[in-house]
């Protein structure tokens, strides 16, 4: 039986500042939820955001005050096992909030999966990877710092795809920024963008052509999530595959994106999808229409990490990797022992479960009081 949900919020310091075109981090607050049930089992499950309100529509207050006051009274009494009917009845009555229900599914799964002595990824169908190739994000908002940067990844053999943040200075200096780092590093790694939609068709198709002359691998989110027309001319017009990330909130939106021949890629993510099922009904989506995938990530500290972890090994295809570095971005750890990077990859947890523990204390230390 689900006895008890509580959600904690911990602001972490990032290693240094991270400059989105939406927002500028210098902390990430971290949404987690622990789910205790009666037989003394509990889980684990994470709802961070990023940016409060810059990014999406949850902040991470909104988030904590949903589930304490509307979501967990509707779990509080049901079985634990059924997974699958406790997140039926918050779906059928609770609109929106997919964070929420990510985090809680999450937690519910971890659960279940420890009673049963299997990682989560055995209840989601299986594993066909062990570990996922992962790109880091250069956003200090300086060329060459960002240059010093990827050089020490390389060097660590930590991340060989990098992925730069712009939208924020004029199309030129974008793209100049860009192709600076793209020209220092050179053919042995991948340079990608992530405009956060602040893109006008226009200038995207300026920014674009140019990136794509100068050897970059990919472009996310160029316009506007809500234009699929100039997403979907954008995708025909250029060889660059195009990503869809902020556009992407589910299966009902891969869908429509896939109709609309509005990307090339889907960036999918477990909380904006709304749950790690319905993150592998996005990538099914993306499979039937030929669209490639790969793994994003909300910046997420470890367990939510761990989750899609566990989801994006169950993908058949995984053709551009994954970005899941949240916890390296972070100064402080959370959990008793940190997740495996090595050799440019993540090493899907084994263990029962999210295959991860949280250090308690640690994390109570970091907690709003
Ligand atoms: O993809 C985003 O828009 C959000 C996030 C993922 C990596 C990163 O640096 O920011
Ligand atoms: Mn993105």
């Amino acid at each position: 039986m689900i006895q008890h949900i509580e959600v904690f919020l911990a602001d972490v310091p990032t290693i240094r500042a991270h400059r989105l075109s939406v927002a500028t981090m210098t902390t990430q607050t971290l949404v987690l939820v622990r789910v205790r049930c009666a037989d003394g089992v509990e889980g684990w499950g994470e709802a961070t955001t990023i940016g409060g309100l810059n990014y999406g529509e949850e902040s991470p207050e909104s988030i904590k005050v949903n589930i304490d006051t509307h979501i967990a009274p509707l779990l509080l009494g049901m079985d634990a096992r059924q997974v699958a009917k406790a997140m039926a009845r918050v779906r059928k009555v609770i609109q929106g909030n997919r964070f929420a229900k990510c985090a809680l599914e999450t937690a519910l799964l971890d659960a279940e999966a420890r009673r049963l002595g299997v990682p989560l990824s055995q209840l989601l169908g299986g594993r066909v990877r062990d570990e996922l190739p992962v790109a880091w994000t250069l956003a200090s908002g300086d060329t060459a710092t960002d240059i010093a940067e990827a050089e020490s990844m390389l060097d660590a053999r930590r991340h060989r795809i990098f992925k730069l943040k712009i939208g924020l200075r004029p199309v030129a200096e974008d793209v100049a920024h860009v192709l600076a780092i793209k020209r220092a590093l050179g053919d042995k790694v991948s340079v990608r963008v992530d405009v956060n939609q602040a893109w006008s068709e226009l200038d995207a198709m300026r920014g674009i052509a140019a990136l794509e002359e100068g050897g970059v691998d990919l472009i996310e989110q160029p316009v506007r999530a809500d234009n699929l027309g100039a997403m979907a001319r954008l995708a025909a017009r250029f060889t660059v595959p195009i990503m869809a990330d902020e556009a992407l909130h589910g299966p009902a939106d891969a869908y429509a994106l896939a109709t609309a021949c509005a990307a090339d890629v889907y960036a999918v993510k477990i909380t904006q999808s709304g749950g790690l099922g319905l993150a592998q009904q996005v990538a099914s989506v993306a499979q039937l229409a030929g669209i490639s995938l790969y793994g994003g990530t909300m910046l997420e500290g470890a367990i939510g990490t761990a989750a899609s972890a566990q989801v994006f090994s169950t993908f058949g295809e995984l053709a551009f990797g994954t970005e899941l570095f949240g916890p390296l971005l972070l100064t402080q750890e959370v959990l008793q022992e940190p997740l495996v990077y090595r050799d440019f990859m993540l090493q899907v947890p084994a263990g029962p479960g999210l295959g991860v523990d949280i250090d308690l204390p640690r994390l109570q230390a970091l907690c709003r009081k």
